[in-house]
């Protein structure tokens, strides 16, 4: 599920800005990314119908790249596309109840941000955790402070099974922390949507693993 180095990347329209995000979705795609998340929050961004036509476009464009497809926070739009996984956080849906709705087969990600909060999402059934802000972000309005890579080093001590995906003002200059502190993949909004050459940028934070374990 989460082969080391993974590159989560995650968008949703407003993060484009002016860029296509189909386009930059299919480069992130074949730059090499290993999972891709839909986030579509904040400013103008879609609902509805059209949210879930351009949902159901990101989709086949994981499934052409054969790229697991998963959705925040939206439980009911990931249970009627059949998305591969759901991603939710403290304050969206429970965890327990998430995996009672969409069944055993999707992955489940939950945010957590402490060894207590991670060890309730593994009781409830999440099958990796997420974990953040590392560094200062921009793609999240109501973030927490950035806390480094420390209590990823704290979970990934108390529950080594558990995948643990870093997220928050990742690059592949500062990914090594991550790395190092024991993560199975790391989440980008900013560093791939905003680089000059996105393949290129994928290909830079896969780099980036075998820097930090050599
Ligand atoms: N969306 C996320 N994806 C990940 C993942 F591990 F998948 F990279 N980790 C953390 C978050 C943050 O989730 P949440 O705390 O609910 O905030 P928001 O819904 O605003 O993203
Ligand atoms: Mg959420």
């Amino acid at each position: 599920m989460f082969t080391k180095p993974s590159i989560y990347y995650i968008l949703g329209t407003p993060n484009a800005g002016e860029r296509d995000p189909l386009k930059l979705l299919e480069e992130a795609l074949k730059g090499g990314i290993s999972h891709f998340q839909l986030r579509e929050k904040g400013m103008n961004a879609l609902t509805g119908q059209s949210l879930k036509e351009f949902a159901l476009k990101c989709q086949a464009l994981c499934r052409k790249y054969g790229v697991p497809f998963i959705i925040n926070d939206d439980v009911e739009l990931a249970h009627e596309l059949n998305a591969d996984g759901v991603h939710v956080g403290q304050e969206d849906a429970k965890a327990s109840d998430v995996r009672a709705r969409v069944g055993d087969r999707m992955m489940l990600g939950v945010s957590v941000h402490s060894v207590e909060e991670a060890a309730e999402a593994i009781q409830n059934g999440a099958d990796y955790l997420g974990m953040g802000p590392i560094y200062g972000t921009k793609s999240k309005s109501d973030a927490k402070a950035p806390s480094g890579v420390s209590k990823i080093i704290q979970v990934r001590e108390r529950f080594p099974e558990a995948p643990v995906i870093g997220i928050g003002g990742i690059t592949a200059d500062n990914a090594e922390a991550v790395w190092e502190a024991g993560a199975a993949g790391i989440a980008v909004i900013s560093a791939i949507t905003e680089a000059g050459n996105v393949q290129e940028e994928v290909q830079k934070m896969v780099a980036s693993y075998k820097g930090a374990i050599l």
